[in-house]
């Protein structure tokens, strides 16, 4: 009904152009990022993320992903460098997965996907008053994307998959305090960089992406409770497993994808 939207056959990825029609725009997310034709920008610095004072707020199921959230108050988790000219401000992680053994990462590098791919979303709070607002500038948002590869464990992702059962349906929220995503980057900020879109409707032609190198590696035991968490309510007699909340790579229309080693 109305604008609703999935990942399905009949409300998935290539229908959403019908309800959003900037689907079909000039800088849509996520692309498949071709690392030998990616510029080397030497005028680029290096990504910087004040995550120090930083702790999330609460845990909920939004119906198409887990969302962890953060107070975003005032600027004690930021983005900064890199190609962005002011300080992002962290309000929220999600992932994208895809189903048992299926990768599911958004984007895809040389044309092989990981996985899964976590998404840090930061909001430019020096030009913008709220995150909305800054959701539909061309400079509004930023996020980081970090790939998931399988094979061992992660030693601290076991703080998130154990807290999945208090979100199994869409629409379910819960306390989720003091937990600091620090500890899910990669030991290199290496990254390649692009001005893309949100991945998932409206598809807000707003985000700076900063899409990092190095994957983090977690245990195929725990991305499998990623699909534990379900697409649908408590309420709802169909229970969808949440899995394949990925859309696929879309046209590059000219733009230049750079990147930085530092
Ligand atoms: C980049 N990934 S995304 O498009 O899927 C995505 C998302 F899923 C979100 F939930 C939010 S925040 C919406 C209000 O909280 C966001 F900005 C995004 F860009
Ligand atoms: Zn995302």
């Amino acid at each position: 009904t109305g604008n609703h939207w999935g990942y399905g056959k009949e409300d998935g990825p290539s229908v959403w152009h019908k309800n959003y029609p900037v689907a079909q725009g000039d800088r849509q997310s996520p692309i498949d990022i071709v690392p030998h034709q990616a510029s080397h920008d030497p005028s680029l610095d290096p990504v910087v993320l004040n995550y120090d004072q930083c702790t999330s707020t609460k845990i909920s199921n939004s119906g198409t992903s887990v969302v962890v959230e953060f107070d975003d108050s005032d600027d004690r988790s930021v983005i900064r460098g890199g190609p962005l000219d002011n300080p992002y401000r962290l309000k929220q992680f999600h992932f994208h997965w895809g189903g048992k053994g299926c990768h599911g990462s958004e984007h895809t590098v040389g044309g092989n996907s990981y996985a899964s791919e976590l998404h840090l979303v930061h909001w430019n709070a020096v030009k913008y008053k709220t995150f909305g607002e800054a959701a539909t500038a061309p400079d509004g948002l930023a996020v980081l994307g970090i790939f998931l590869e399988t094979g061992d464990d992660h030693r601290w992702l076991h703080v998130i998959t154990d807290a999945l059962y208090t979100v199994k349906y869409k629409g379910s929220v819960a306390d989720f305090k003091g937990f600091n995503p620090k500890c899910l980057l990669p030991s290199s900020l290496h990254y390649w960089t692009y001005l893309g879109s949100l991945t998932t409707p409206p598809l807000h032609e707003s985000v700076i992406w900063v899409v990092l190198k190095e994957p983090i590696t977690v245990s195929e035991k725990q991305l499998g409770k990623l699909r534990t968490l379900l697409f649908s309510g408590e309420e709802e007699n169909e229970r969808t497993r949440m899995e394949n909340n990925f859309r696929p790579p879309q046209l590059l229309k000219g733009r230049k994808c750079c990147c930085f080693y530092h």
